[in-house]
């Protein structure tokens, strides 16, 4: 059983709690969106009007990236957002960090270190080996609880994530828990359940569609973005070089693995009917009989939306993952915008993946979706009816 906030006797503790606030990095080296830190606002708050002393777990980036940062920025803007004092301390498990752990008056936080700055937690471990990491073996004596709120992290075999719950009395957070009762219960949502699969993950999402099938969680599937067109391949559609191309950069066997899908489930996988490409640096619509074409297809088209619109708007649940096809050029967000606007109109609407939330954020379409969730990677793994490592650690 996973025990929830509620269950935590707060005051005076000194609780460890894994966030995930692993933001896109601005040209200036600030922070460029604050919708991950914003999320676990909740979490924190909660803590520190319960009288906890709450350290902070997080990480930024991955070694060698651009985005691969310190913290303090992230501690200014969630001492900002938080009506609480969180401080910040430029080491993870140190004696100076532990010793900022005990000196914590109840209702503050402290935000650790970047836990990414130590190599364990860029490995991947058993439960049993991460218990004896130096992270977890160093931090543990100076808690009494530990908080698990990385929810978009639980899919990670990092000490972070697995280590702790053998070592201390362990929770979920309040992004954690919402997060479970949506994605973890997608089997006993409003039916016909229909999934859009777009983006540029065509690997992970063959797989999705592949076990949401197979699950028979989904009544159709419907591709867009670079998925879509690896599915028009797949089914003999000439769409030209440059969008194989685009396909084949991202995956070698995603033509193959999708002509299989097509083979055992045609009736339900449903793909672009026509196709935005740019022509004189305008946007130009063609349909597949008007293919190949020399540019490659960067949206799907208006007879596609038209369709899938229709078969969204009757859904029960519209599960919704990568955008329909390179949002961030105005001339190729239509397909997007007017696809998720359909989906908005579903009974039940839910959204994963983080290019995607930027693309709704963008498109002023965040609001009008039941559930946004703050993963990618974790929350394409829950949709295909998967739990993830950190949450089986919970539940103990
Ligand atoms: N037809 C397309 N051609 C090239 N890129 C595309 C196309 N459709 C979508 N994309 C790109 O896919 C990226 C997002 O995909 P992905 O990372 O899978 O989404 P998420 O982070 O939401 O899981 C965006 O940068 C978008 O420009
Ligand atoms: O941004 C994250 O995941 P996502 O790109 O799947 O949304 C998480 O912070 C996990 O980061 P990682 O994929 O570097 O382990």
């Amino acid at each position: 059983m996973i025990r929830l906030l509620d269950d935590l006797d707060a005051e005076g503790a000194a609780v460890g709690v894994r966030v995930d606030i692993n933001s896109p990095i601005g040209e200036d080296g600030g922070l460029a969106d604050d919708a991950r830190l914003l999320a676990h606002v909740d979490t924190i708050s909660e803590l520190c009007r319960r009288g906890a002393r709450v350290a902070l777990l997080a990480h930024q980036g991955r070694p060698g990236g651009e985005d691969f940062t310190e913290l303090r920025a992230h501690a200014k803007r969630l001492d900002e957002l938080v009506d609480a004092p969180i401080e910040y301390c430029d080491s993870t498990f140190s004696s100076d960090a532990r010793a900022r752990i005990d000196a914590l008056d109840s209702g503050t936080a402290v935000l650790l270190e970047n836990t990414r700055f130590y190599s364990e937690e860029y490995m991947s471990f058993t439960p049993d080996d991460a218990v004896n990491t130096y992270l977890v073996c160093r931090l543990a004596p100076a808690l009494d609880a530990y908080v698990n709120d990385a929810f978009a992290t639980s899919h990670r075999r990092q000490p972070s994530i697995i280590g702790f719950p053998q070592r201390l009395p362990s929770f979920a957070g309040r992004v954690m828990e919402r997060e479970l009762d949506v994605l973890g219960n997608i089997a006993r949502s409003p039916e016909p359940r229909i999934y859009v699969l777009g983006g540029a993950k065509v690997d992970d999402s063959i797989d999705v569609a592949r076990s949401v099938l197979e699950r028979g969680l989904a009544d159709a599937v419907l591709t867009a973005g670079i998925v879509g067109n690896a599915f028009l391949l797949a089914d003999g559609v000439s769409l030209g070089a440059a969008s194989a191309a685009v396909v084949n950069e991202r995956s070698h066997d995603a033509v193959k693995n999708a002509g299989d899908l097509l083979d055992d489930f045609s009736h339900r996988i449903y793909m672009p009917r026509d196709v935005a490409i740019e022509r004189d640096g305008e946007r130009c619509e063609l349909d597949l009989e008007e293919l190949p074409s020399d540019s490659s297809a960067m949206d799907i088209g208006a007879r596609t939306v038209a369709t899938y619109a229709e078969i969204l708007e009757d859904a029960g649940t519209a599960i919704l993952n990568g955008p329909a096809g390179v949002f961030e050029d105005d001339r190729f967000e239509t397909g997007t915008l007017e696809l998720y606007k359909a989906a908005t109109r579903a009974e039940t609407s839910i959204v994963g993946g983080g290019d995607t939330a930027s693309a709704l954020r963008k498109l002023g379409l965040l609001d009008g979706f039941d559930h946004v969730s703050t993963g990618g990677g974790a929350a394409l793994q829950m949709l295909t009816g998967d739990t993830l490592v950190g949450v089986e650690a919970l539940d103990r």
